[in-house]
């Protein structure tokens, strides 16, 4: 007679066999890829991260589309620019949904622009282009706004009298206050404690997911909402940013301006105007998901990218140099830059398209899953499947990038010096969900570099010979903490 025990081994093994079973049998309907095992996956090989080395030994292996297992979850991942076009821009409509992991729906829910899929979606981020469009017009410029916090910023570095500091709080606090005056109306002192709390809140949740806790917690939803550890602080930090941006949007109802001035202000008068509309998703909630989204993809991105620029060019003083010596050519000293004035200066405008390149800080990029059934590289892959266009891949692409892996100007410029584009530059990603600060981020990148390399010449502290190259993974790749003297020029 067999005991317990013995039921209980045979009952997991058979199950454990019934389910590898069906896995291969769900494989067969997928791209190739690594055997998944029963209930892992490919986790245990792929580390339990998407890290895009691993994804790079996948694609030798298994070619340019190829499936991974999270856990029970296939992910089909899309390499080179051939098979991440393919995806996200010949099929741009079919792969244009965003999955909603466990941690993000019970943190945030579907809604807003980034978490949301279909018509909400379609709606939402619409409206949020319109408005950004609008204010960058009229009185209420957004090109005016990031020159003033521009001058902001060249006035702190000026202050440290060339003695070494770590540039990155003044950076983040700079390009926070432009994405702040966009949706609230106003920008906030560094003293304001409101103003720290919020930076320290985008910083928790953006990189939270990327931690062991994060992806216990996609593993473990009920088991990890109920339990205590630093996801709870997270979603105190996520609670403290929605009740924020709720006050702001008090204070407008409170003093209805006459035009409006900033996101908050048109979308509650969108929320009036289609009131009577069924088909209208226009409500408090999407409005502060929002606003949510904006400041989270308005800050860390384009600070990191500010300060992967500022490392590179200690590290390359000789690229510096050059980039000297075209701004004192083209520029005089009391010129106001404008986004207008990248057409006169074409290797800084390269320099900075290669930092944006090499720095490519969302690493492999953002899932996306799909709408409707679709044929991607010649494989049938069904609704609903998850997809990684890996955009790593793609900047990287050894087809299009004649030194992948070196940082090198170059890559922008014709033979004559000319700014040349690049259809393998996707690091704001492609299609009907590409990002929707781009242009936004473009502005401030040229301004704040510009006008940062106009006034000072970085260097790296006295005696320190060696500087930390390496990112440090999470959902954005930042630089290792690091310090520089800015010396006036
Ligand atoms: C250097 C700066 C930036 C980089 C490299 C960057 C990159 C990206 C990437 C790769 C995506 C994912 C697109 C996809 O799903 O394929 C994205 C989405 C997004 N970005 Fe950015 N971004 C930057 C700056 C900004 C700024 C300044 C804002 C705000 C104004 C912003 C707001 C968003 C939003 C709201 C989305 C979600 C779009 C959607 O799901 O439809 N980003 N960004």
């Amino acid at each position: 007679m067999l005991g317990i025990v013995e039921i209980f081994i045979a009952l997991v093994a058979s199950l454990l066999i019934l389910q590898f079973l069906k896995l291969q049998w769900m494989r067969s309907q997928l791209p190739p890829g690594p055997v998944p095992l029963p209930v892992i996956g490919n986790l245990w090989l792929l580390d339990f991260k998407l890290r895009r080395e691993t994804l790079t030994k996948l694609t030798s292996i298994y070619g340019n589309i190829y499936t991974v297992w999270m856990g029970q979850t296939p992910v089909v991942i899309l390499n080179g620019y051939k098979a991440v076009k393919e995806g996200i821009i010949t099929h741009s409509e079919e792969t244009s949904g965003r999955p909603l992991t466990p941690f993000y729906r019970d943190m945030m829910g579907e809604k807003g622009i980034f978490l949301t899929s279909g018509h909400t979606w379609k709606q939402q981020r619409r409206f949020g282009m319109t408005v950004i469009r609008s204010l960058g017009l009229g009185k209420n410029n957004l090109e005016r706004q990031i020159q003033t916090e521009a001058h902001h910023l060249l006035d702190i570095f000026a202050n440290t009298k060339g003695k070494p500091f770590d540039p990155r709080t003044f950076i983040v606090h700079a390009i926070a206050n432009i994405i702040c005056a966009v949706v609230f109306g106003h920008r906030f002192s560094s003293e304001d404690e409101s103003f720290s709390k919020l930076i320290k809140a985008i910083y928790f949740v953006i990189y939270f997911q990327a931690t062991i806790w994060g992806r216990m917690y996609d593993a473990f939803p009920w088991l990890m909402h109920h339990f205590p550890g630093p996801h709870q602080e997270v979603f105190a930090f996520n609670d403290f940013m929605h009740n924020l941006v709720m006050n702001e949007v008090h204070a407008h109802e409170r003093e209805k301006a006459g035009d409006p001035q900033d996101l908050i202000d048109f979308y509650l008068a969108q929320i009036e105007k289609t009131k009577d509309d069924p088909t209208s998703t226009f409500n408090k909630d999407n409005m502060v998901q929002t606003v949510v989204d904006l400041l989270l993809g308005g800050t860390e991105t384009t600070s990191t990218t500010l300060l992967w620029a500022l490392l590179y060019m200690v590290k390359y003083p000789e690229i510096q140099e050059r980039v000297h010596r075209e701004i004192e050519a083209a520029l005089d000293p009391s010129h106001l830059i404008s986004y207008e004035d990248r057409k006169k200066l074409p290797y800084t405008n390269a320099v900075i398209h290669e930092t944006l390149r090499y720095s490519n800080i969302t690493s492999v990029g953002v899932p996306r899953q799909c709408m409707r059934n679709t044929t991607l590289m010649g494989f049938h892959i069904k609704k609903g499947t998850l997809l990684l266009p890996n955009l790593h891949s793609v900047v990287y692409d050894a087809e299009h990038w004649e030194t992948p892996w070196k940082f090198n100007p170059n890559h922008f410029l014709d033979l004559d010096g000319n700014f040349v584009n690049k259809e393998a530059f996707l690091p704001f990603s492609a299609g009907h969900r590409v990002c929707l600060g781009e242009q936004m981020a473009r502005v401030e990148l040229f301004i704040f570099f510009t006008n940062l390399l106009r006034a000072f010449t970085f260097q790296l502290p006295e005696g320190v010979k060696e500087i930390n190259m390496e990112y440090i993974l999470g959902a954005i790749l930042q630089p290792h903490p690091y310090k520089l003297r800015a010396i006036p020029r």
